[in-house]
């Protein structure tokens, strides 16, 4: 378990954390998700021990270590741009932290040769860093922070320099990863995708402080405010409240036809105007004006549903906001 209790630290007048408490269960992984400046790094590097705080605390396992240095918090450290050695190989890096803690050579061995196989770079042992992909140097960089054997990993947008489709792949190989080892994990990252998809649990940042901390379903399903709604997902503001795509209707009669199929409570009809459709794969996204209001929204709908409504750009349809019952998809926007 880390524990954060009421931390705070400036940088001059400015305040990048204001009072942070944080409990990250041991073996999660639990991802700092926010805004550029949010104060995600701040935390991190806090928890590291890279920063020391103007107030609070930081207890890893049930020990104070708000005064202890970097190296003796027992934690693996991953950044955006790993600094490889660059002269040694991938498996002289990996065995870097085991040499100088002095473990015994055959132990080094077969910790080198279970961590390259866990990170799938054991067919590339030899090689040296700029001899890998992007995706590859990053593996090495987690093996290489998990051969010391670490009580805590910490990754500050270990991805975030590398192309859509490679962070897709590493984020889903973390995951596994993560399955297998059960290191407590803390990943800093802006992309709520990204925190969707890989974590357990999601402390969502804004401005320095912690604006809700859950799984990723209670946040996305439900959060306790605007700012939080906002971040997870796409939303669109609708008569006044603020309401995800999914959970737009559409019909081409006022209320009725949308309310039977749903089967769901009526939370509010438009009448708007198609001024766009948009083909995803299995979805559609239907771009909309509001009649009343001049208020653009999104509409995220099936294909097979837009296709029985026959939808196209210049229609008159019905927007209904629909809801489980006591699902609070709605969060109202003032
Ligand atoms: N050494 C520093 N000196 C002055 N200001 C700093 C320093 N480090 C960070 N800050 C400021 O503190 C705020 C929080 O920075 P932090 O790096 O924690 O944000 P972040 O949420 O990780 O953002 P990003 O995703 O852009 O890295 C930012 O406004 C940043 O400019």
């Amino acid at each position: 378990m880390i524990t954060v209790t009421r931390a705070f630290k400036n940088y001059g007048d400015f305040s990048a954390l204001d009072d942070v408490s944080l409990d990250i269960p041991p073996g999660s992984l639990t991802a700092l998700l926010g805004p550029s400046g949010s104060g995600k790094s701040t935390l991190l590097r806090s928890i590291a021990g890279l920063e020391s705080l103007d107030g609070g605390t930081v207890h890893i396992a049930g020990n104070d270590v708000t005064h202890v240095s970097p190296q003796k918090r027992g934690i693996g450290f991953v950044f955006q741009h790993y600094a490889a050695f660059k002269h040694m190989t991938v498996r002289e890096n990996v065995a870097f932290g085991p040499k100088i803690r002095k473990l015994p050579k055959r132990q080094i061995t077969a910790k080198v040769d279970e961590l390259l196989e866990v990170v799938g770079l054991d067919g590339f042992q030899h090689r040296y860093p700029a001899q890998l992909s992007g995706g590859q140097r990053q593996r090495m960089a987690l093996a290489r922070a998990l051969a010391v054997d670490p009580q805590v990993l910490l990754l500050d947008e270990p991805f975030g320099a590398l192309d859509a489709k490679v962070r897709a792949d590493l984020r889903t190989w973390l995951r596994r990863l993560h399955d297998e080892v059960h290191v407590t994990t803390v990943l800093v990252t802006h992309d709520q995708e990204e925190a969707l998809d890989v974590a357990d649990r999601i402390a969502v940042m804004n401005r320095g402080r912690i604006e809700q901390v859950g799984t990723p379903e209670d946040l996305y399903d439900r959060p306790e405010n605007d700012f939080v709604m906002s971040f997870l997902g796409n939303v669109s503001k609708f008569n006044g409240r603020l309401v995800r795509p999914h959970d737009i209707r559409l019909g081409h009669e006022p209320g009725l036809e949308v309310a039977q199929a749903s089967g769901t409570e009526e939370l509010g009809v438009a009448r708007a105007t198609v001024e766009r459709v948009v083909h995803l794969g299995f979805e559609v996204r239907v771009e909309l004006t509001n009649a009343a209001t001049g208020e653009p929204f999104i509409a995220q709908i099936t294909r097979g549903d837009a296709r029985a409504l026959g939808l196209k750009a210049g229609d008159t349809v019905y927007a209904q906001v629909t809801a489980a019952p006591g699902e609070p998809v709605v969060v109202s926007a003032d």
